[in-house]
């Protein structure tokens, strides 16, 4: 594009809770010309009209219809992570707009969190981290033994990508895999990591020592596991969600955890995010809450945003998107 003026990428912010990181900056300058919020709503009259692509970055800027309405060029909005639930995704696609998630960057470093979450809950990490750093440390070991993972049934509840290397991590530890997803992936299951396909959720909440909650959340998977999911799971279960807070019902999760209807829970997804203060989750030892980290590294955060760089230059060149997503 050289000679040519660059196109107008939209962002948030630079820095900050809900901006790209500064790191990116000079790699997403050689292909756009990068604009904030702040200087968009500044001078809207100039700018958006050069705004051809929106980068989101921790679901902002926030895509509703007054700002599709006034970006005249905009072609395709690229975000970063797997997770399109934070967007409209009928209403984006009415303005002729194309959309991009991060899939490929995001899958290694989300199965690396669930598996961390899955086995700092079996050994209790975090309460032995307390314990350790307490005074006077003394603990009797009858009440602080956890459970043990290799050889245990894993229960994966979607079998994307991330359920995927999910799976291939498991494998490692020596866990027999069940899985329900919508449709039966026959090469991963057989092949590749030996799982097994529970058609029925019902089936596999019954029979897996830990289940992981790996789906996207849409009407269908909102409070997926509730009340009646949790007492199927076994009183020695431990649930761990690395989705979206809202396909677990949290307050049936709380008297499940308090009851002793199941054993544990690992969060890295919760709603809100944070939760409030005084929300019943906190106030319980069985449940690990991590402030969704889970595409929180630095590689992953890199590939985010050249997974993003790819889908806009595609889109903006008519070329297919590696990794469009259209409306269901
Ligand atoms: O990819 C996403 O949408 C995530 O939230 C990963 O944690």
């Amino acid at each position: 594009m050289e000679g040519e003026e660059l196109p107008g990428l939209l962002v948030n912010e630079i820095g900050g809770m809900h901006g790209i990181l500064h790191d990116h900056v000079e790699f997403l300058k050689k292909h756009f010309c990068l604009i904030t919020m702040k200087e968009f709503l500044e001078n809207k009259k100039n700018m958006s009209k050069k705004v051809q692509a929106v980068y989101l970055w921790w679901h902002r800027p926030v895509i509703d219809k007054d700002l599709l309405q006034s970006l005249p060029n905009l072609k395709v909005i690229a975000n970063s992570g797997v997770g399109m639930d934070h967007l409209d995704l009928k209403l984006i696609a009415s303005f002729g707009v194309k959309m991009a998630n991060a899939p490929c960057a995001v899958s290694s470093c989300t199965a690396d969190a669930g598996m961390a979450l899955l086995l700092a809950s079996a050994r209790r990490l975090v309460e032995g981290y307390h314990l350790a750093v307490s005074p006077g440390m003394e603990y009797n070991e009858a009440d602080f033994l956890g459970v043990e993972v290799t050889g245990a049934t894993l229960g994966i509840i979607g079998m994307g990508s991330i359920g995927y290397k999910i799976a291939l991590r498991a494998k490692a530890f020596e866990m027999k895999i069940l899985y329900h997803n919508r449709t039966r992936r026959k090469e991963q299951e057989e092949q590749a990591v030996g799982a097994i396909y529970c058609e029925k959720i019902d089936d596999l909440l019954c029979q897996a020592d830990f289940v992981v909650v790996v789906v996207s959340l849409t009407p269908q998977t909102h409070k997926l596991i509730g009340k009646r999911e949790m007492e199927l799971m076994k009183p020695t279960a431990t649930l761990i969600n690395i989705s979206r807070g809202a396909v677990v019902d949290q307050e049936a999760l709380a008297i499940a955890l308090h009851t002793g209807v199941i054993r544990a829970a690992a969060l890295d997804v919760t709603y809100p995010e944070p939760l409030p203060r005084d929300h019943p989750l906190l106030k319980l030892k069985n449940v690990i809450i991590t402030p969704h980290l889970g595409i929180k590294t630095d590689k992953a955060t890199r590939m985010i945003t050249e997974e993003a760089v790819e889908n806009i230059l595609a889109a903006l060149t008519g070329l297919p998107m590696p990794s469009e997503v259209l409306p269901s």
